[in-house]
């Protein structure tokens, strides 16, 4: 198949750029098919095939990451996500649905390496036989393998518990409550992907957004779905839906908080009202050969009517600008000794006096265009107006949203601004496009960022050119920027993807929310905005909700949206951290809140968790961990992340200090909780866990992700005294 696809894409490429531009154009989208059939093509090689189901008829099925057929139309290999291979993930001794044998294949390139067989036909086997049947040696083996620092797919041992949530309908709001470890992020990706593959129609050219918690997050989760075969997908933070806008600020819990808040939605309205409000005083227009006079009466009418008009901001200024010309022309009629004029003579005077300077000024100052940035920024830097806008939050309130206006080259905006961007962009509306293109409205700043933004787009579209050469071998007989120019259109080149991220008003087929705990609620109601069909799965954990605005219960999030449309399932398995682990963590989850489980490991390892102190013996605990191999995270209170992050850098070699994608790759690396959110390790040691508590009013919540992120191996290092769950830990001499 790879080799029949190869050349259909040569073929076409080899036709070269010339014809109309409808034969270019078709060309371009089957070169475009090809390159993806090719990369999807190569993406799926390890452990192609990796199942087979033996039933009772005597037939057998192999199941593999795709479905191929011989040219006959022979069936080769079932696709893991075809109805026909439900059995091999949901089949048990009790109910076998029509198999005697499921057999695991595990393979090293195309050679076999061991298989491992589950007995579905239960004559001949003991009661203690049938007990420990499902697949478990593959599971064991999978979950015990060392990590690599990328998400691997799973699709060889899904449990059944799992499968029923992969496969569950795609319509309506789905809501995965799920421990530590317990599949949840992976079970959303392999969701995505049999979504994909079975509502192909519905969903291609819409999408599938997938929302995790951060970047290192997305990094360590990407590869996984194009090994699953699927390239529709786009991978994105909260912090990132507002194209255009890349969040960079750091800002007090208590001010992200309170942005999160949904009164914010009512500030937002109100500052944009700000932006329409007139004055009480007439305003006087000096023209060359008369005066004319805006009185308050005219005013309120024009702005009055804009407001019934229900257009967005933007949009409104048309009806108000027009109702004030209107005014403005019969005045200047009557100043001219016109007596009565008809309705041309109006509109022409009308349009002189749109063009006149002094009118154009008064009509901006009165309804400005505004972008969301503009008014967000001249919000939060100036007290008159929070006063006005913000008049509902308290006074400490208010000041906790006063800032200093932006510095020229510097970051202004934090992840909390993002969704009050957006709910400012859905009240303000467009920006007629003239209007944008003539740009004297907008400040140079801004001139200077679409610039740079196309320019942008431009290397986008270089670097894309070069990988499709590279992937064709065509790199050494044709110039990328050629190919660039000749193939790359506007939009033909862009998947539904990157249609997508680049497009605020997109509407997403199926959206998936990871660490769903996290959102507060401004955030929510512009996720909810993506997505109008509530064709949505929410998976997240409330025991490890960290931040300040994030979720209390899945019913004060989702009822204001879908009150009682919402199913619920849970996960129950931790995959991840054995027992041994679980339960210093579950230990602490008594602090998090009441009433709150911890999910059942599903193996053990011997290896006990461990204490040391002081702090000073970090340095020789993390070469001793590194030394007994996989991967390593130190993880440490918020302010001690840098100067912990230099000592080990500097000592360990290997070693990195923060997160990103080195942090990834790299043997150790020291992070904070929130860098840790949904990744796994092979060794964790956590830094004075009492300070882990006290930092943030959900530190308990922090120090219980902290705890489940280890696979094999836990210590806890510290000079400040244990938290009290903590206290009875083995005690561990570092030498
Ligand atoms: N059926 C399975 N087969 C093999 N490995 C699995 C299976 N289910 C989960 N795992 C593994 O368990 C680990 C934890 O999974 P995942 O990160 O999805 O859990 P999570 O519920 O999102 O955890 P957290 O809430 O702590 O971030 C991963 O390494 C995952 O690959």
């Amino acid at each position: 198949m790879r080799d029949r696809t190869q050349r259909q894409l040569d073929g076409v490429l080899a036709q070269g750029g010339g014809g109309t531009h409808q034969n270019r154009s078709e060309r371009d989208t089957f070169a475009g098919m090809y390159a993806e059939r090719l990369a999807r093509l190569w993406a799926v090689e390890n452990s192609l095939c990796f199942g087979r189901l033996d039933n009772a008829d005597h037939t057998s099925l192999y199941i593999g990451r795709i479905g191929l057929a011989d040219d006959e139309q022979r069936r080769l290999l079932i696709d893991w996500r075809a109805p026909v291979a439900q059995p091999f993930y949901r089949a048990t001794p009790a109910a076998p649905m029509g198999v005697t044998r499921r057999r695991h294949l595990q393979t090293k390139g195309r050679t076999v390496i061991g298989v491992d067989d589950d007995l579905l036909d239960l004559d001949g086997l003991t009661d203690e036989d049938v007990a420990t049947l499902n697949g478990e040696a593959a599971l064991l083996a999978s979950i015990g393998a060392r990590r690599t620092g990328r998400m691997r797919d799973i699709v060889a041992t899904i449990q059944a518990e799992q499968d029923r949530i992969i496969r569950s309908d795609l319509s309506g709001v789905l809501v995965v409550q799920g421990g530590p470890g317990t599949g949840k992020t992976v079970v959303a990706l392999h969701r995505a992907a049999y979504l994909l593959y079975t509502h192909r129609e519905k969903l291609a050219r819409r999408g599938v957004l997938i929302l995790g918690p951060n970047l290192t997050f997305l990094r360590y989760i990407e590869q996984v779905l194009p090994s699953l075969g699927e390239t529709d997908v786009l991978l994105s933070t909260v912090g990132e839906l507002y194209p255009g806008v890349t969040p960079a600020v750091r800002e007090r819990p208590e001010t992200a908080a309170l942005k999160g808040d949904e009164r914010m939605a009512q500030v937002v309205a109100r500052a944009v009202r700000e932006r329409q409000r007139v004055p009480r005083k007439p305003i006087d227009i000096k023209l060359d050969r008369y005066t004319l006079r805006l009185d308050g009466r005219t005013l309120d009418a024009a702005r009055n009517r804009a407001a019934r008009s229900r257009r967005t901001h933007n949009e409104a200024r048309a009806v108000f600008v027009r109702h004030l010309l209107n005014a403005l022309a019969r005045q200047a009629a009557k100043q001219l000794g016109k007596g009565m004029i008809d309705d041309d003579e109006l509109a022409d005077l009308r349009e002189d006096l749109r063009t006149e300077q002094p009118v154009k000024a008064a009509l901006n100052r009165l309804w400005p265009y505004t972008t969301p940035q503009q008014l967000l920024i001249g919000l939060f830097t100036s007290r008159e107006r929070l006063d006005y806008a913000a008049a509902e939050l308290s006074a400490a309130e208010r000041e906790l949203l006063l800032r200093e206006p932006p510095r020229k080259g510097g970051d202004w905006w934090a992840e909390s601004d993002v969704p009050l961007l957006d709910e400012a962009a859905e009240l303000l509306g467009d920006i007629d496009p003239a209007v944008l293109r003539a740009g004297a409205w907008m400040a140079e700043e801004e001139q200077a960022a679409a610039r740079a933004a196309e320019q942008e787009e431009g290397r986008a579209q270089l670097a894309y050119a070069k990988e499709v050469l590279e992937l064709t071998g065509l790199s050494d007989i044709m110039d990328a920027e050629k190919f660039a120019a000749r193939h790359l259109g506007d939009e033909f080149y862009l998947t539904t993807a990157e249609r997508a991220a680049g497009d605020r008003t997109w509407a997403f087929g199926h959206v998936i929310v990871d660490e769903a705990q996290e959102l507060s609620p401004m955030d929510w109601r512009m996720v909810m905005r993506r997505c109008p069909t509530r064709s949505m799965t929410i998976v997240g954990d409330l025991a490890q909700t960290a931040a300040p605005a994030g979720a209390r219960s899945w019913g004060q999030v989702l009822d204001p949206y879908v009150a009682g449309r919402w199913r619920a399932e849970s996960l129950t398995v931790n995959y991840r951290t054995p027992a041994e682990l679980m339960a210093v963590a579950a230990a602490v989850l008594p602090l998090v809140g009441p009433g709150l489980s911890a999910p059942s490991s599903v193996r053990e390892t011997g290896e006990r968790p461990w204490s040391a102190s002081p702090v000073e013996a970090l340095v020789p605990a993390v070469r001793a961990g590194v030394a007994e191999g996989g991967r390593l995270a130190v993880l440490v209170p918020e302010s001690f992340k840098d100067e912990l992050g230099a000592a080990v850098a500097a000592a360990v070699p290997g070693a990195v200090s923060g997160p990103g994608t080195a942090a990834l790759d790299a043997s150790a690396a020291v992070l904070s909780v929130a860098d840790a959110k949904g990744l796994e390790f092979d060794t964790v040691i956590v830094v004075e866990p009492a300070l882990i508590l006290d930092e943030s009013p959900r530190g308990a919540s922090d120090l219980y992700v902290a705890l489940t992120r280890a696979t094999q191996r836990l210590g806890v290092i510290h000079t400040t005294a244990l938290p009290e769950p903590l206290a009875r830990l083995e005690r561990r001499r570092i030498a």
